[in-house]
């Protein structure tokens, strides 16, 4: 712009700051040298253009992260809190399944590997009482029962014993077990856990591991010889000895055999062992995963077991739903008595707990066998409507596992027993159901600081479809609560 184009208020502004430039002791100091070369010039003019770049770069970073901070402030923080096992990271699943569908497949590969795993584990756990059984008791020849067996089984009734082929059978199975423990060490270094060292798959929150797992087990890597990669250990009859799959379908026939004995149903029996209890039971669906061709399901990934350790960030972009693009973080917890302390810090600003209790009254914790699981969830549901930083938040009860209480009661497993305050009230799911809830709403009304609205299901998480329909009404809830605090309705 020449001078003369130059208003008079701009060039009186102008006179003002070169003013300011030779008072400033500091702008004096930042003048070119009188006798600045070219050469100087143009390389200190190179160093002010770099500078000023960094500068625009950190003024950019600085704007975006205020722009995160204010997302985060408007997104919705829920956080899934309960005992361990009781259906948190199935809950978080559902969640993922009914509202961010695409987001569920993407992880569908990670999964196929836990199930795997989990039927390696009950395996495991079976032929850990089949070894029991066969260490106290002499093993019989099936063909030729001698006097001495004949003499034993007159004990049981009814007599089915253990005998040479499930001493095969073991041996044959025995590859499965070595390589659980291979790929675990493996595919999850973050498997471990002080309070139950190697006894279940566990892994450490954010480490990645759904990632590291895809990795791992694609076909692409198995067959890489790459040191960053799993090394294929081919066996002579040209099977990789690494893969679940592979191993799992050669050892297909001897597990559903040995899973359906008569005798091995027995020794169970007997050892008051209920495999199909426990966490991630796939064996009544081995058939179908130990194939050769077997891909999950959606109910088998809602289904699969991997322990939480650590609090787990979740973050959510609404797919579909009446507010499709809004953002949730959920944060799904460790549960068992360790992690608890843990949990506080993430109690900040959180619009929505939604507290797992299943009515568990004749269980025990595994990590404490002399505490009941029911005291343990009340204790806790205690804490958390006590607890001054969640005062404003929403609290969600699910009473989950419903089918469990279901088949317990149906099994004639008196309330009464371990709840003597239940009284003579009759043992069935709506009155048992009731009277639970009564407690926990009690304890809810008493402990709050502030009053609130008392919200609770009952649920069983591993029902994909009503327990979809379940979270859509709860969905609905937090986001109408969420809308009314930021005053938006
Ligand atoms: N039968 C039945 N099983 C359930 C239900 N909810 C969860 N499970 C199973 O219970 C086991 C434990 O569930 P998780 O969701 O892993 O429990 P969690 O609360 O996340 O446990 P931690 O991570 O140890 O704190 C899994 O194998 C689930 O498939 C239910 O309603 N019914
Ligand atoms: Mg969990």
């Amino acid at each position: 712009m020449s001078t003369k184009f130059r208003s008079k208020k701009t060039m009186s502004a102008e006179i003002v700051a070169d003013k300011h430039r030779f008072d400033d002791p500091l702008s004096l100091a930042m003048l070119p040298p009188k006798d600045e070369s070219p050469e100087d010039r143009t390389k200190r003019l190179a160093t002010q253009h770099e500078a000023a770049r960094i500068s625009r770069e950190i003024d950019d970073s600085l704007q975006e992260s205020k722009r995160l901070f204010d997302m985060r402030k408007k997104a919705i923080k829920v956080l899934l809190l309960g005992q361990a096992e009781s259906g948190k990271s199935t809950t978080l699943k559902n969640f993922q399944l009914a509202f961010t569908p695409s987001h569920f497949q993407r992880e569908r590969a990670a999964w196929k590997t836990i199930v795997q795993l989990n039927l390696i584990s009950s395996i495991k756990k079976l032929l850990e009482v089949v070894q029991d059984e066969m260490d106290a008791t002499p093993v019989r020849k099936p063909s030729t029962p001698t006097s001495l067996s004949r003499a034993s089984s007159a004990f049981r009734v009814p007599t089915h014993a253990l005998n040479a082929n499930h001493q095969q059978i073991r041996l044959r199975l025995s590859p499965l077990l070595s390589m659980e423990a291979a790929l675990a060490r493996k595919l999850l270094p973050e498997n471990f856990d002080p309070e139950r060292p190697s006894r279940e798959i566990c892994v450490r929150a954010n480490s990645g591991w759904k990632a590291t797992l895809e990795r791992a087990t694609s076909p692409e890597s198995r067959s890489s010889t790459g040191s960053r990669h799993i090394r294929p250990l081919t066996g002579g009859d040209g099977r990789n000895k690494d893969d679940p799959t592979q191993v799992l379908s050669a050892c297909k026939d001897d597990i559903i055999s040995l899973w359906k004995d008569p005798a091995v149903k027995e020794v169970l029996w007997r050892n008051n062992v209920r495999l199909e209890d426990s966490p991630g039971f796939f064996l009544n669906d081995a058939e179908r995963i130990a194939d050769v061709n077997y891909e999950p399901t959606d109910a088998d990934i809602v289904r699969a077991r991997v322990r939480t350790f650590g609090v787990e960030e979740h973050k959510f972009i609404l797919e579909n739903g009446s507010a499709p693009g809004s953002e949730w973080y959920i944060y799904d917890v460790g549960g068992s008595r360790s992690m608890r302390q843990h949990w506080v810090p993430y109690f900040d600003d959180v619009q929505a707990i939604i507290f797992l209790a299943p009515l568990a009254f004749n269980q025990v914790l595994e990590e404490d066998p002399h505490v009941n699981r029911l005291e343990d969830s009340i204790y806790l549901w205690k804490e958390v409507c006590a607890s001054p930083l969640l005062a404003k938040s929403t609290l969600i009860l699910f009473l989950n596992k419903m089918d469990i209480l279901d088949a317990t009661l149906k099994a004639g497993i008196s309330v009464q027993k371990f709840v003597p305050s239940y009284g003579d009230a009759p043992n069935d799911l709506e009155h048992v159901t009731k009277y639970f809830k009564e407690k926990f709403r009690a304890y809810q009304k008493r402990l709050s600081s502030k009053q609130r609205p008392f919200f609770c299901h009952e649920t069983s998480a591993i029902d994909t479809r009503a327990t979809s329909a379940i979270l859509v009404g709860v969905r609905e809830g937090i986001l109408r609560g969420h809308l009314q605090k930021m005053n938006v309705i």
